[in-house]
């Protein structure tokens, strides 16, 4: 009946529910597990949990190499509960914050046996709720009425594939660099964040157009933050495309290289106890970079273009655009915001994500 939630429905209702500290079922192969993201979670809702059995704490590979936890299920490890588990002990193991400060208690007992793939979907759920990769799963019969369930693979499949995107509006907005910019506004189906393209004169659809792919960056692109380059970035890529009359600055909602900014803040926290960039990522759980690119070229094919001049200094960039079908017929490089508090950060980069500098 199409009054009914369509699976990508239900999956934005269910990363509401983890947002607020709610279980979701996910279902596979005749079993049936209750999901609960750690952060956040409520005592009386953990007791209430535990009243229903042994939930373990599911966690990405990359949080458990710093645990010292093995992850014998290759990209994560199902962390079995200690017998006196407290939820700050769950919050301790998911946030790295006071690793340093207050050494885990280790040894972590991780579970080998049995299926671990709805715990897999649920990490991939936490994650893509922009909340920290772990997360409660507990085995039950009996599924209770009123929790959002989602069938485990389809989820799965439905959170790796880029949502599709519909224009919601154009409008017209003049800028600093030219008079004639226009704003196209994307809203993906999947409920997620909507993302920006804006268009500078009318660049022709059969030439291959200057192309900023940005990700948003509160901290750089609004507060003016010296810790990374995107807001001078920003600025420079739409002061070209000014002085050339036209482009394309596609403006991503992947803040913090598709962590969020909570996430990203933590992130930052870590910086402060001595962690790079990347080591930071990992202590947190979560890849290098979790952002996925395809989404740009989706909304560039959209608009019309497919031959690109992509202003940037990752390869990864021009690589994904090639992938999808736009020709990058050059690689315009884009320095600009280099000071004395990010040289080590974009150094960082350089080294370890193949930026080019
Ligand atoms: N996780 C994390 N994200 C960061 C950090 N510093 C900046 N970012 C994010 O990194 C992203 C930077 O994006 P971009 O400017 O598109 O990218 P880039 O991959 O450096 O490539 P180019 O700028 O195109 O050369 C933004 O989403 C920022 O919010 C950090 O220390 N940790
Ligand atoms: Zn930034």
């Amino acid at each position: 009946m199409s009054l009914l939630p369509t699976l990508m429905e239900r999956i934005a209702r269910a990363r509401t529910d983890l947002r607020l500290g709610l279980p979701v079922v996910l279902q596979g192969d005749g079993r049936s597990v209750l999901a609960l993201a750690a952060e956040g979670l409520d005592a009386d809702r953990f007791a209430d949990l535990r009243a229903l059995g042994d939930p373990v704490l599911a966690v990405t590979a990359r949080r458990a190499a710093t645990l010292n936890a093995r992850a014998y299920d290759g990209d994560m490890a199902r962390i079995v509960l200690p017998r006196d588990v407290t939820t700050d002990w769950i919050r301790a193991v998911a946030d790295p914050q006071d690793d340093l400060s207050a050494p885990m208690k280790g040894p972590f007992v991780a579970m080998r046996d049995g299926p671990a793939d709805l715990h897999r979907v649920a990490l991939s759920l936490a994650k893509s709720a922009r909340l920290l990769p772990a997360a409660l799963v507990l085995h039950v019969d009996a599924v209770p009425d009123d929790l959002t369930r989602l069938d485990a693979a389809l989820t799965l499949q439905a959170l790796s594939d880029p949502a599709h995107h519909t224009r919601v509006v154009t409008g017209n907005v003049p800028l600093a660099v030219t008079g004639a910019g226009r704003v196209h506004v994307f809203r993906p189906e999947d409920g997620g964040e909507e993302h920006v393209v804006c268009e500078i004169g009318r660049p022709s659809r059969s030439e291959p157009v200057l192309v900023r792919l940005h990700s948003a960056c509160f901290t750089g692109d609004v507060l003016g933050s010296l810790k990374c380059d995107c807001g001078p970035q920003l600025h420079a890529a739409l002061a070209q495309m000014g002085a050339e009359g036209q482009g394309i600055l596609l403006y991503l909602n992947q803040e913090g290289r598709g962590i969020g900014l909570a996430n990203k803040m933590r992130a930052y926290a870590l910086q402060d106890q001595g962690f790079d960039t990347v080591e930071a990522n990992h202590r947190l759980g979560f890849e290098d970079d979790e952002r996925d690119f395809r989404t740009g070229a989706d909304l560039l094919k959209r608009l019309g273009f497919s031959k690109v001049r992509l202003m940037t200094n990752n390869p990864a960039k021009v690589e994904m655009m090639a992938a999808q079908g736009i020709e990058v017929t050059e690689r315009v490089p884009l320095q600009a915001g280099r000071n004395p508090l990010n040289t080590a950060y974009l150094d960082v980069k350089a080294r370890k994500s193949g930026h080019i500098l």
